[in-house]
């Protein structure tokens, strides 16, 4: 094969079979597959949302723009160290390269938002407070093949390859082979394992960490000699023992070179040797020198000044068009990043009520630190090479998978325990950002009614306007007993709130609080908010709010995520699971509908191209209640909505929106101008629920 075609980045993203011909329905072939390609790239630009509360946009450019005058600037999150040469580099090299797609929307409003030099301020009305940095990329990268001589390699995880195009390092956890006698300091080309379709009719990727590569196609070297045969076959078995390596070490081909043609995210140096990077458990593995694709990101800089997040998140909050002094609800907040774009749009004044449920499921977190310890493909392909080993193997390698595997990953798994919940997350970005009048809750938002008839002990707590921890000024919204185990924000008085809340509680004959939960909250105020508060204090959980009681809700819905970039496999969802998505959707905001009062707004977002979950929910939405209407958003910068419906091979038809909605909602395409993730966002008025 041509070296520049192994060498090279360019993936094909694979759906499941049903779920392709849905989506080839819904857009048609050419635009489907322009999304998919899209899809496996990051976005062209970073985009920086300021604190206008803290600063400006103008002193935001002017600092980052010093930030890249000096050198040896740390991106932090990643550990990522670009030097003056390299910033420079990754931004003035950069051409903004779109695909131009079906829609022109939006383009003119994005229009000179790059004229002006490489950081500039978003030209969109209203968003001036948004600044893009410029990124480049594809860039070709000079792996320094040779014949018979291939570079070395290490192979990571999809989950690892995603955040290093994102600009992120390579991490311990996230590499999955590498080439023998790596050492500390080697060049090495660094490639992505994608699920590919397994016998069974699934995916996997079928390799096992710690496979060695053999970095060609076909392993002539075992061949040299016999005696060198001899030694290759002792040294693989010792290695077996003791790593637990997949057996097919033992073959003479590499089974998975051709499985990673076109699949090189760029060129970096080793951290740690081989050996190393197997035996610890954290760290840099590789610091990566050449990238695909040059992304500028500025984790951990300017921090309260600044929020890295896409444009389209941006506009949601704005959609909802927050006012000060509302009490506004965000249904699914963390990490919160729209909660605090909304506090900040209402000038901190008012209430947000951000949710979200305890914590993440485990699968969840692992994925979230890029780890792939206990992954079902692998497990899959250890029980393979058991079958081909023996029962005598089949002892010791579980003997030593314990040893070796499942204890640590048992120790990790106790570790995430000590994981921050994520509500804690959303503590920690307000306070973080300086923002009091966002108050957090441990919620599941498919039980946020609470209803005052109901036999809960709690529920008899709730009472209008007991509001003991927050700042509203104006709100007409009830009130509920949430305030009494809320997680504030907000420095407390605690002797006037607290007096406030007894009263409260004594003259109000429809407020009943329990004498415990009168010292609890005594307490608390007395000893100021403690572990309670927003630097990583407990989130208390909450029972659910009153009906009708907030003035505007954002459900940024849990969703497939099909528009999230880059992205190198989409197999995982079939047309079953997008389904349930839908469902669990519905019921969502079936809750969100109940707590809006009449009057208010309701803001649905999701960030997947989906239309079971975007147009079909708004669909279900106006059928359902009558009295809510499609309300016009601002800034509108996506594309239409999907209108029409699509009949499944099942007989099941999923209508979407009917003519005349379409122009109402925000459809973000990822491969159009804009060059932003695939998002989803409607905007309901409320009427009156007498009717
Ligand atoms: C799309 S993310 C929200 C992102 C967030 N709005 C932001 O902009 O930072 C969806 C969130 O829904 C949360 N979630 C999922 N099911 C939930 C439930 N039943 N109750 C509350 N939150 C839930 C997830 O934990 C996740 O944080």
């Amino acid at each position: 094969m041509d070296p520049s075609e192994r060498y090279c980045y360019n993936p094909v993203l694979r759906w499941n079979p049903e779920v392709e011909d849905y989506f080839i329905k819904a857009y048609g072939p050419q635009h489907f597959s322009r999304i998919s390609k899209a899809l496996t790239r990051p976005s062209c630009y970073s985009c920086i949302r300021v604190n206008t509360l803290n600063t400006t946009s103008d002193a935001v450019i002017e600092k980052l723009q010093g930030i890249i005058q000096n050198s040896g600037f740390q991106n932090g999150v990643n550990g990522i160290n670009l030097n003056k040469t390299e910033l420079k580099d990754s931004l003035n090299d950069s051409n903004i390269k779109v695909e131009v797609g079906e829609s022109e929307h939006g383009m003119n409003a994005l229009k000179g938002s790059f004229e002006n030099g490489t950081i500039s301020k978003c030209q969109i009305p209203g968003l001036e407070y948004v600044v893009f940095v410029k990124g480049s990329g594809p860039h070709t990268i000079d792996y320094d093949y040779a014949p018979e001589r291939p570079p070395k390699e290490v192979i990571v995880s999809r989950k690892c390859a995603e955040a290093v195009l994102r600009g992120a390092q390579v991490f311990v956890p996230g590499v999955m082979a590498c080439s023998a006698h790596v050492e500390k300091g080697d060049l090495v080309a660094v490639s992505v394992a994608v699920e590919q379709p397994g016998v069974d009719g699934g995916w996997a990727t079928g390799i096992t960490r710690g496979t060695v590569l053999q970095g060609l196609q076909t392993g002539k070297i075992y061949f040299v000699s016999e005696s060198r045969l001899i030694t290759m076959l002792i040294i693989s078995i010792i290695s077996l023992l003791l790593a637990g390596a997949d057996p097919s070490y033992y073959n003479v081909v590499d089974p998975h070179y051709l499985e990673r043609s076109g699949l090189y995210i760029g060129q970096g140096t080793t951290m740690m040797s081989r050996a190393g990077i197997f035996r610890v458990l954290q760290g840099i593995a590789v610091d990566m020198n050449s990238r695909i694709f040059n992304l500028p990101s500025f984790h951990d800089v300017l921090e309260g000044e600044i929020f890295l997040q896409n444009l389209p998140s941006i506009v949601t909050a704005h959609a909802l068009d927050p006012q000060k002094g509302e009490r506004i609800l965000d249904m699914c907040a963390a990490p919160g990043g729209k909660t605090t774009a909304i506090a900040i749009l209402m000038r901190d004044e008012g209430e947000v009520v951000a949710v979200d449920r305890s914590h993440n499921k485990y699968a969840d977190i692992m994925e979230r630190i890029d780890s792939v310890q206990l992954d079902e493909t692998k497990k899959d392909s250890r029980l393979w090479a058991l079958d081909r080993s023996g029962s005598l193997y089949r002892l010791i390698f579980w003997l030593f998978y314990f040893l070796f595997a499942a204890i640590p990953n048992r120790i990790c798994e106790l570790g995430l325990a000590i994981l921050p919940t994520l509500v804690q997350n959303i503590q920690k970005l307000a306070a973080e950002m300086g923002l009091k009048c966002i108050n957090t809750y441990k919620l599941d938002a498919l039980k946020a009614v609470c209803r005052r008839n109901e036999s809960n002990g709690m529920s008899a707590l709730c009472s209008d306007k007991i509001n003991s921890c927050t700042n509203i000024q104006n709100s007409d919204s009830l009130r509920l007993h949430e305030e009494v185990s809320s997680t504030t924000v907000e420095g407390l008085d605690a002797d006037t709130t607290c007096k406030e809340t007894v009263s409260n509680g004594k003259g109000n004959d429809r407020t009943y609080i329990s004498k415990a939960d009168i010292r609890k909250n005594m307490r608390r105020m007395r000893n100021g908010p403690g572990r309670n508060q927003c630097l990583g204090g407990r989130a208390e959980p909450s029972k659910g709010f009153s009906p009708n009681s907030f003035d505007r809700v954002l459900l940024d819905a849990p969703c497939s995520a099909l528009g999230l970039r880059p992205r190198l496999f989409s197999g995982e969802e079939t047309v079953n699971s997008l389904r349930s998505h839908g469902k669990y959707q519905r019921r969502m905001f079936d809750q969100a509908v109940q707590l809006v009062r009449p009057g208010g707004v309701i803001v649905y977002s999701t960030c997947t191209i989906n239309p079971g979950e975007n147009e079909a929910l708004v669909r279900y939405a106006l059928d359902t209640y009558k009295y809510l209407s499609l309300a016009p958003q601002n800034p509108r910068i996506g594309g239409p909505g999907l209108v029409g419906c699509c009949e499944f091979p099942d007989g099941y038809v999923e209508e979407w929106l009917r003519p005349g909605e379409e122009e109402l909602v925000q459809r973000f395409d990822p491969s159009s101008p804009l060059d932003t993730i695939g998002f989803f966002i409607a905007k309901f008025s409320v009427g009156s629920k007498e009717v």
